[in-house]
């Protein structure tokens, strides 16, 4: 067997539904320029016709060849000889849907919704406005933190993408809650502002350029909170804000430390959750949206003064919050190296 057919013949063959959107869109960059997998279909929702990639965004006119196809559960059948891996980067309600047949069509999926995150079925109806129907999943599913995820964890083939929000906010706070460095007291008050990609590309009246300004929005009631709550184990006050730019987050956090907690405790803390965290930057200055925007890293930075310390987080909410996160856990499920495929050739601009 020559050397190309070999190496072409070990790739994970990937699929990517939701290929029309923004964060499927990032899905679909970063998988053709993959070294490990190979990027076989992409499909869009059912009432499209089949449209190149490169005409729903320009941008990749000579760079991604490859047709958008309408997604038809006929695409089932036989669906496990043609690929091995699929991203879902669908509504919550159509992965939930979706999610479950492609397991059992012998496919690992990656699932970038919210669908099964949430551990229990009840908080779907509150938060997500609907009943779980595959609360089993719920149970199996690993939340995907990819620098948090367990080695046990990574055996399973269905894997609950954590969100954008709180993947800012749960990396700046596990180092602390895992070393338990917060007073018991203390409930981390969340502010984070994020760009208008985080709530899709489909038109809206409240996301239109003339409209959006900076304004907070989902006062306790955001569907990120539990999401929050559950991956650090303690109440969290969670604030977003839609700022006027296109991509990233930036989250501003301040927590009540326990007494005596000292700075080189904190640093310490910090330094060993993240040292051998490649996608993870310790920053000794404050994070700007601008720096992470187009990349897969979270840039982390505390102040702390006695028993106060804010945390600021920085991340692109479609890459290290969505479509990056989901290749960064593939790439440590396979035993591939954690950057693989993340770090070359970023077209941001
Ligand atoms: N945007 C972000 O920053 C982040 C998003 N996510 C999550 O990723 C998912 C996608 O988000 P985003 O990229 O913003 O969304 P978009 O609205 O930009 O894209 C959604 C995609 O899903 C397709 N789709 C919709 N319904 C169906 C269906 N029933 N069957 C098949 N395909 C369907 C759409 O196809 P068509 O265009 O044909 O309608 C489109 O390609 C969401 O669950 C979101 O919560 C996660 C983290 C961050
Ligand atoms: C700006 C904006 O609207 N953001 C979205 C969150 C982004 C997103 O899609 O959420 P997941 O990370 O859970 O998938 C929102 O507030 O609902």
């Amino acid at each position: 067997m020559s050397q190309s057919t070999s190496s072409i013949s070990v790739k994970k063959r990937a699929i990517v539904l939701g290929a029309a959107g923004y964060s499927g869109a990032e899905l679909v960059r970063l998988l053709s320029q993959h070294p490990s997998m190979q990027l076989v279909a992409a499909y869009a929702s059912e009432g499209r016709t089949a449209e190149p990639f490169s005409s729903l965004y320009p941008r990749f006119q000579q760079q991604v060849d490859l047709l958008v196809e309408p997604w038809r559960d006929s695409e089932l059948t036989d669906l496990a000889q043609r690929a091995d891996v699929a991203f879902l980067a669908l509504p919550h309600e159509a992965s939930e849907q979706l999610a479950p047949k492609l397991v059992q069509a012998g496919l690992t999926v990656f699932d970038l919704s919210g669908a099964f995150r949430l551990k229990n079925p009840a908080l779907y109806p509150e938060f997500y406005g609907y009943q779980h129907q595959h609360p089993a999943y719920l149970v199996s599913a690993p939340y995907g933190l990819a620098e948090w995820i367990t080695q046990d964890e990574l055996e399973q083939s269905l894997f609950a993408v954590a969100g954008c929000y709180p993947t800012a906010s749960s990396l700046a706070l596990l180092p602390l809650v895992k070393q338990q460095l917060l007073a018991e007291y203390s409930v981390p008050v969340i502010s984070a502002v994020s760009g208008v990609s985080g709530a899709g590309r489909k038109a809206s009246l409240s996301t239109s350029f003339c409209e959006v300004g900076l304004a907070a929005y989902g006062f306790f009631s955001h569907r990120h909170r539990p999401e929050i709550e559950q991956c650090l184990g303690r109440s969290v006050v969670f604030t977003p804000h839609l700022g006027n730019f296109k991509r990233g987050i930036l989250a501003t956090i301040v927590v009540t430390l326990a007494e005596n907690v000292s700075k080189a405790q904190v640093d310490a803390a910090f330094q060993h959750s993240y040292q051998h965290k490649p996608l993870v930057r310790l920053l000794n200055r404050s994070p700007n949206v601008a720096d992470v925007a187009g990349t897969p890293f979270c840039d982390l930075f505390w102040q702390q003064q006695g028993q106060q310390l804010v945390i600021v987080a920085a991340i692109d909410n479609l890459l290290k919050g969505a479509a990056a996160q989901a290749i960064q856990l593939a790439n440590l499920k396979y035993q591939w190296s954690e950057t693989s495929g993340l770090l070359a050739g970023d077209p941001y601009e």
